[in-house]
């Protein structure tokens, strides 16, 4: 990247602190005769003659000498600066009246005022960083949460393009000896083996799926992660929409249809961005206005990543029950029982004990029985633990990377897993299914000791006791080299348990009187989370949750959050699919070259190997002015 020759341009300026008052302002001067320009309006030393990346005070004054503001500026020489050409900081005090006055200064001394992203763009055409990079440092600005933090530094730091970079070279060196077939036509000779032509293929499109897949998690991530909530009339939905916010956003009355209209707002939970969606109560109605609301709810509820579908009663749990059979298989659905409070003395259980040694409010044949009973326990999951489940998910062992390639988005069967799923302080499971109360633990060589044997067996004995969760170990080595009888033992295992748990609902008319949800509950077959929005009870079990369905999403440690690369990479996916197709009905060579200079185009555009001046123009114009 480096070989670019360097182009210093007219110089630019612009101020590069947001306007308003503030403690200082910062001008940023970029390009052909910085040094000198500044010079003529700055009394202090004469840039061109001191080192780079020194700061020096001295005044701004206007042609006649009056002073203007007393300021820092700091210097940069080509190739050492941002956009490698020479550049100048101007810290000055943050008024802007002052900034005003040193940009026009500047300009009467022949510098031009930048366009927005014009120092990026320069950056860029200088070879100092990539597209994605640059379009990362748009992304940095904007980002507003931890997570869009972490995944703009990631990607301004080259993590994206460097892998698409190292496929796209693989894919030239076969682009290149299809191409030498052809200039050999009439000899009918093979440089580029097909059969690692096609290798090579699927391992690009393996590549490029999780990168596709990211997207919609990416873009979550910036924009924050819609989340609707859905219930019919006075279940309380403004009131949980205004205590998840914390602010009187939505009039709560007794009234049933108060909501009209969707009501949004963000806010940030563990460092993920969500966008709460409160809705109008779904039901049947002659008016005009809430009938026009209610459509807009269900739309609401369709493009929502979460469906919160929330209410109070059997009654409006059939209706949301009945709302749910309209959405996809995979729309990610939390069910949420609300005002607890009212019944708490009834049926709901206390704070649930998940820690060992505290005593259960269930019976022992309740713990026997059924599957919600113990759903409620684990959903109260101390914030220490959570906090280990996200270390360990970023550690993984191989060996449960390659797992969970397997059993994510319900590859296996459509069993739903999880991925590091803390059960109780200082205890996570390594994998777990729900539905079916299966762990699935992955064991080391430390396991293979005898005192860690002990260990895990007795685990493996408390967590049946305890939460009715039965684990199936697998060695790393079982995993890697028999990974079909691995899964066949694990698909056994969940079957086992599925006939277990049918038999068992038969059986159990015990749940019906003792369980602390309603028998309509129970045939759900999902987790319920009982909570009071009035009373806030609840409410952490409820934002774990919410955090823990966006975390099993992320599957991948680079996230695309841009839909300019979404786009090509997908019609790179594409392209490949094409040679792949080409591969099978043996097409010649010169088609084959085609459709791998295609895939290459795609792939090219994404880091900026391959742009037009459009396409950049459109990109930094995206840009805030300064950067
Ligand atoms: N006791 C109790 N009352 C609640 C709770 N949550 C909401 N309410 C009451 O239920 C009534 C309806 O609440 P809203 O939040 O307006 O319900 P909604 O679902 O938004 O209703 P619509 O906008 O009409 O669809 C109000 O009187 C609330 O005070 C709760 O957790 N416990
Ligand atoms: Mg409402």
């Amino acid at each position: 990247m480096n070989q670019v020759p360097i182009q210093q341009q007219e110089a630019i300026c612009a101020v590069a602190t947001p306007s308003g008052v503030g403690a200082i302002g910062v001008i940023r001067v970029s390009g052909q005769g910085t040094f000198d320009l500044v010079h003529r309006i700055f009394r202090g030393r004469h840039p061109a003659q001191v080192d780079s990346h020194t700061i020096h005070f001295g005044t701004i004054r206007e042609a006649d000498g009056t002073l203007v503001d007393e300021v820092l500026i700091s210097v940069f020489k080509s190739p050492r600066s941002f956009t490698k050409e020479d550049v100048v900081e101007i810290a000055c005090h943050g008024s802007d009246y002052v900034i005003r006055q040193i940009l026009k200064l500047l300009v009467q001394q022949g510098a031009r005022l930048a366009r927005p992203g014009e120092f990026t763009q320069r950056a860029f055409l200088n070879g100092q960083f990539d597209l994605v990079q640059a379009e990362a440092v748009a992304d940095l600005i904007a980002a507003d949460s931890a997570a869009s933090h972490r995944t703009a530094i990631n990607q301004l730091r080259g993590g994206f393009s460097k892998k698409l970079a190292a496929l796209r070279q693989e894919l030239i060196h076969f682009a290149s000896l299809v191409e030498l077939e052809l200039d050999f036509g009439e000899e009918d000779v093979e440089f580029a083996q097909r059969d690692d032509l096609r290798r090579l293929i699927l391992d690009l499109l393996r590549a490029i799926a999780p990168l596709v897949e990211s997207f919609d998690y990416g873009n979550a991530l910036k924009e924050g992660v819609p989340v609707a909530i859905i219930g019919a009339p006075n279940v309380g939905k403004s009131t949980l929409l205004n205590a998840l916010l914390n602010e009187e956003k939505a009039i709560v009355t007794a009234i049933a249809g108060t909501t009209r209209d969707v009501i949004e707002d963000t806010m940030v939970l563990d460092g993920l961005k969500f966008r709460f969606i409160d809705t109008a109560g779904i039901r049947e109605t002659t008016d005009l206005v809430e009938s026009i609301g209610i459509e807009r709810s269900r739309q609401a509820m369709h493009k929502a990543d979460i469906v919160l579908l929330l209410f109070d009663s059997d009654e409006t749990l059939a209706d949301v029950q009945a709302l749910a059979a309209d959405l996809p298989a995979d729309k990610k659905v939390l069910w949420v029982r609300n005002k607890v409070d009212l019944t708490a003395r009834r049926t709901v259980p206390g704070p649930s004990p998940s820690r060992r040694g505290e005593k259960s409010p269930f019976s022992s044949k309740e713990k026997g029985l059924g599957v919600e009973v113990y759903k409620s326990l684990i959903q109260k999951i101390p914030e220490p633990v959570l906090e280990n489940a996200r270390h360990l998910r970023q550690t993984a062992t191989e060996a449960e990377v390659l797992l969970w390639e397997l059993l994510r988005n319900r590859q296996l069967n459509g069993w739903k897993f999880r991925r590091q799923y803390p059960v109780e302080e200082g205890f996570v499971l390594d994998f777990f299914c729900a539905e079916y109360r299966l762990g699935i633990e992955l064991d080391g060589s430390v396991h293979e000791e005898t005192d860690q044997r002990q260990y895990d067996t007795a685990r493996t004995e408390e967590l049946k006791r305890l939460y009715n969760i039965d684990v199936i170990r697998f060695t790393n080595q079982e995993v890697f080299y028999d990974t079909e009888l691995a899964l066949a033992k694990l698909v056994e295992a969940v079957e086992a348990k599925q006939g277990l748990i049918q038999k068992k609902e038969k059986q159990s008319p015990l749940l019906s009187k003792q369980s602390p949800f309603s028998s309509k509950e129970k045939g759900l077959g999902v987790e319920v989370i009982p909570i009071s929005a009035q009373t806030q009870q609840g409410l952490d079990a409820l934002k774990r949750a919410l955090t823990a369905q966006v975390l099993s999403q992320s599957t991948s440690d680079t996230v695309v959050t841009n839909l300019r690369h979404y786009e090509q990479l997908v019609k790179a996916s594409e392209a490949l699919q094409e040679v792949l197709t080409g591969l099978d009905l043996g097409i010649t060579g010169d088609f084959l070259a085609q459709d791998i200079r295609l895939a290459l185009h795609h792939l090219g555009e994404i880091t900026g190997t391959i742009v037009s001046d459009d396409l950049l123009a459109n990109i930094f114009s995206k840009f805030c002015i300064g950067k």
